[in-house]
């Protein structure tokens, strides 16, 4: 079949899916993906859903052969009040997370593998468009390390090799969680691949060894968690909205925003969160108050984010922004399609790296 064809179809499937989003997110997410449904059909100029997973499909390498696509959709953090670190060096936060349309695209495949070599991983990852590919070997890659996780949960020790081409059209290092749900999706598509529930309790714990943020790409859409992220404790009704990202050339690494933080707090530093009980009271994400306690002590590991805030407060069309968990991204809530893609435009310009997308039901799932 060529590409075009494909395309064609491809995109029939696609408005489909966008229609249909419950379909991807599975029973206990139906209500809040009915409720992202009117945005794909409103926001369908500026948000397609699954853009990537349909330029991969056209892929002539990966187009035929047995691949499951997954979906990787990005995070933002609404609100993020961090508290005290415990004994391994890890904070309690309480914390809104919210999925974007935003992807990456994963395909997998299961092949037989010689009698004795046990699980043989193959995985990739390529930069796509103007994201870099992440800076680590395939060896190194979260997906990687959550397959082998699994395997080793499930106590799965068949001869087999799972090839994983992960496609990054979320940025590294920028507070977008693009590595956690690259993890979560391999995870989704293993148990996909070797049959088994991806709602069973090993996926989810699973999620929890590989890092803080994984186990909310398994449950998307708009969602409180607490402990030291990994521990759900509801989801929220998704909300709506047009979003510009907006990320210097730096990055953030984690583990460094939460020492500043920590050095911060030491000197008395760092903002109070806003009144308590809002986020315990919370039905829809709409009413949980934008807040990162990060974002000082980020600021002190990557001064230029000062520089983007500062410019984002001051472009019309901008109703609110805050930083993308440790960042380095800052996410803008725009009026309009058209302040938007202008406000992206202006960024570019500048030199940064921005993208027009929007809130979105979405987890980790199999979308093809
Ligand atoms: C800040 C947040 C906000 O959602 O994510 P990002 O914005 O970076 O994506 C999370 O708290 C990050 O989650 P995640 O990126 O999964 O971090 P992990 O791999 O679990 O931990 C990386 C490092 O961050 C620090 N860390 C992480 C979580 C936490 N509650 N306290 C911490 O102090 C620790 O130093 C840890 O070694
Ligand atoms: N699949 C992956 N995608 C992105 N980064 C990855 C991946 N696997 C491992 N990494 C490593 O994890 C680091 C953090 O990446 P990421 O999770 O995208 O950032 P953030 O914590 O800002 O959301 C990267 O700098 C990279 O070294």
């Amino acid at each position: 079949m060529s590409c075009e064809g494909s395309q064609q179809e491809n995109r029939a499937s696609a408005v489909g899916r966008a229609d249909g989003a419950a379909a991807l997110d599975g029973p206990r997410l139906r209500a809040d993906a009915d409720a992202g449904r009117v945005d794909a059909a409103a926001e369908r100029p500026l948000v397609d859903l699954f853009a990537e997973a349909r330029s991969v499909q056209c892929d002539d390498r990966l187009a035929t052969g047995g691949w499951l696509r997954l979906a990787a959709p990005a995070k933002v953090n609404l609100h993020l009040e961090v508290g005290a670190a415990d004994h391994r060096g890890f904070h309690h936060v309480d914390t809104v997370l919210h999925a974007l349309a935003l992807h990456d695209v994963l395909s997998m495949r299961l092949r037989p593998a010689k009698p004795g070599a046990g699980l043989q991983l193959a995985v990739s990852a390529r930069g796509r468009g103007d994201v870099q590919a992440p800076d680590v070997p395939g060896s190194q890659n979260i997906a990687h390390r959550a397959v082998e996780t699994l395997a080793r949960l499930l106590g799965r020790t068949h001869d087999e090799l799972i090839e994983l081409v992960i496609d990054k059209h979320v940025p590294a290092q920028a507070g977008l969680g693009g590595g956690s749900s690259d993890a979560a999706a391999a995870l989704v598509g293993a148990a996909r691949l070797w049959g088994i529930d991806p709602e069973c309790p090993e996926v989810m714990e699973a999620a929890r060894q590989l890092g803080s943020d994984v186990p909310f790409f398994l449950v998307g859409g708009a969602a409180l968690f607490t402990g030291r992220g990994e521990r759900l404790v509801r989801a929220l009704r998704p909300r709506r909205g047009i979003v510009a990202l907006v990320k210097p050339a730096g990055g953030v690494p984690t583990a460094q925003a939460y020492r500043a933080f920590d050095r911060l707090a030491a000197a008395g530093g760092g903002a109070p969160a806003p009144a308590g009980g809002l986020l315990q009271r919370a039905v829809g994400a709409e009413e949980v108050p934008l807040f990162n306690s990060l974002a000082p002590a980020s600021e002190q590991v990557l001064p230029e984010l000062a520089e983007v805030r500062a410019w984002i407060g001051a472009q019309p069309g901008v109703r609110e922004a805050l930083l993308c968990g440790s960042g380095a991204c800052t996410f803008a809530v725009c009026d309009s399609s058209e302040a938007c893609l202008r406000l992206v435009g202006q960024a570019k310009a500048r030199g940064w790296w921005a993208r027009a997308t929007s809130f979105a039901p979405l987890r980790a799932a199999v979308v093809g």
